[in-house]
C-alpha cells in the first residue's frame, strides 16, 4: 500500500472532525471519498498532506510516518490540489512547471519543460501556455491546478473536488486523463467527489464518510442505494444505465 491510514483522529479545538478514520489505497488505485457537507473529507484529506497533524493514529506514505518526513520529501511523492486557488499574473506554462520545484536542484532542465509541455498536451491546455492566470476562467484555472499536479509526477495524487468549477465536457476529460495518469504512471488517486455518478464511473474504491466517521469503505458493492440513503440522509436508488451504475435521488 502507498498509503496507509489508521485510526485518524482530528479536533478542532474539542469539536471532533475525524474519528478514528482509516482507509489504505495501492499504486495505480482511484479512490473517492465521499460523505455529507461537513463529514470532515477535507479535513482528512489535508491531514493525509500534514497540513494538519492528526490528534491520534498514523499515517503511512510509502511505509513512512508522513509526520517525521520533511515538506520536501513529502512533495517528491505526494501532490495536493486544494479546493481554494489562486490566481496572479503568471503564465500558464510557468504555473505547470512549478510543480517540477521538488525535483528541481537549480534550474529547469530542458526534460522538466518537456514534461510540463506534454502533460499541458494530456490536459488539453496547450494553447493557454502563454496565457496569464489571472485571465482565464473558474474551470481553466482548476485545470491549471491540476496540470501543475500531474507535473509534480506523484506517486499518490490528492485532490479536492477536482471537479467543481468544470463543465460536463471538462469533468469527464479532467477525470479521464487523471483516471489514465493513475494507471499508466501507477499514481494511487485520492479525490474528495461530490458528484456520485461521476465517482462511480471514474473510481475503483470509495470512502463514505459521515459525520466524522467511516460508514462504508470498499470496492463498487459498497454503493449500494442503503449505504448511499443513510450516509446523505436522502433516499435514493442506484441502478444500471448503458452498464453504468447511476445514483438517482427518489
Ligand atoms: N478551520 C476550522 N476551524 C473550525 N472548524 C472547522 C475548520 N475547518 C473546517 N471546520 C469544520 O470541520 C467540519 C468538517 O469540515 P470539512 O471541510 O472537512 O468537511 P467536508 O466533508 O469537506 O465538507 P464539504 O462537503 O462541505 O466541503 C465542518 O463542520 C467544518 O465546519
Amino acid at each position: 500500500m502507498i498509503l496507509s491510514v489508521n485510526g485518524v483522529e482530528f479536533n478542532y479545538r474539542s469539536r471532533i472532525i475525524l474519528d478514528k478514520v482509516g482507509f489504505a489505497v495501492q499504486k495505480g488505485e482511484f479512490l473517492s471519498i465521499l460523505g455529507n457537507n461537513g463529514a470532515g473529507k477535507s479535513t482528512l484529506l489535508k491531514t493525509l498532506n500534514r497540513i494538519l497533524l492528526p490528534k491520534k493514529g498514523s499515517i503511512l506514505l510509502d511505509n513512512q510516518e508522513v509526520s517525521k518526513l520533511s515538506r520536501l520529501a513529502i512533495a517528491l511523492k505526494m501532490a495536493y490540489v486544494s479546493q481554494h486557488y489562486e490566481s496572479n499574473r503568471q503564465t500558464v506554462f510557468d504555473a505547470v512547471l512549478l510543480g517540477r520545484k521538488p525535483h528541481i536542484k537549480w534550474e529547469a532542465a530542458a526534460s522538466d519543460l518537456a514534461l510540463v509541455q506534454g502533460v499541458l498536451a494530456k490536459t488539453g491546455l496547450e494553447e493557454y501556455a502563454l496565457r496569464y492566470l489571472d485571465e482565464l476562467s473558474g474551470g481553466e484555472l482548476q485545470k491549471v491546478i491540476i496540470a501543475r499536479a500531474l507535473a509534480q509526477e506523484p506517486e499518490v495524487l490528492l485532490l479536492d473536488e477536482p471537479t467543481s468549477n468544470l463543465d460536463l465536457r471538462n469533468q469527464i476529460e479532467v477525470l479521464r486523463t487523471i483516471q489514465t495518469a493513475a494507471k499508466e504512471k501507477n499514481i494511487a488517486v485520492v479525490a474528495v467527489m461530490h458528484d456520485l455518478n461521476l465517482a462511480l464511473r471514474f473510481s475503483d474504491k470509495f470512502l463514505l464518510l459521515q459525520n466524522t466517521k467511516v460508514f462504508a469503505a470498499g470496492g463498487p458493492e459498497v454503493m449500494t442505494a442503503a449505504n448511499i440513503s443513510q450516509a446523505y440522509g436522502v433516499p435514493v436508488s442506484v441502478e444500471r444505465v448503458q452498464n453504468q451504475m447511476v445514483v438517482i435521488p427518489t
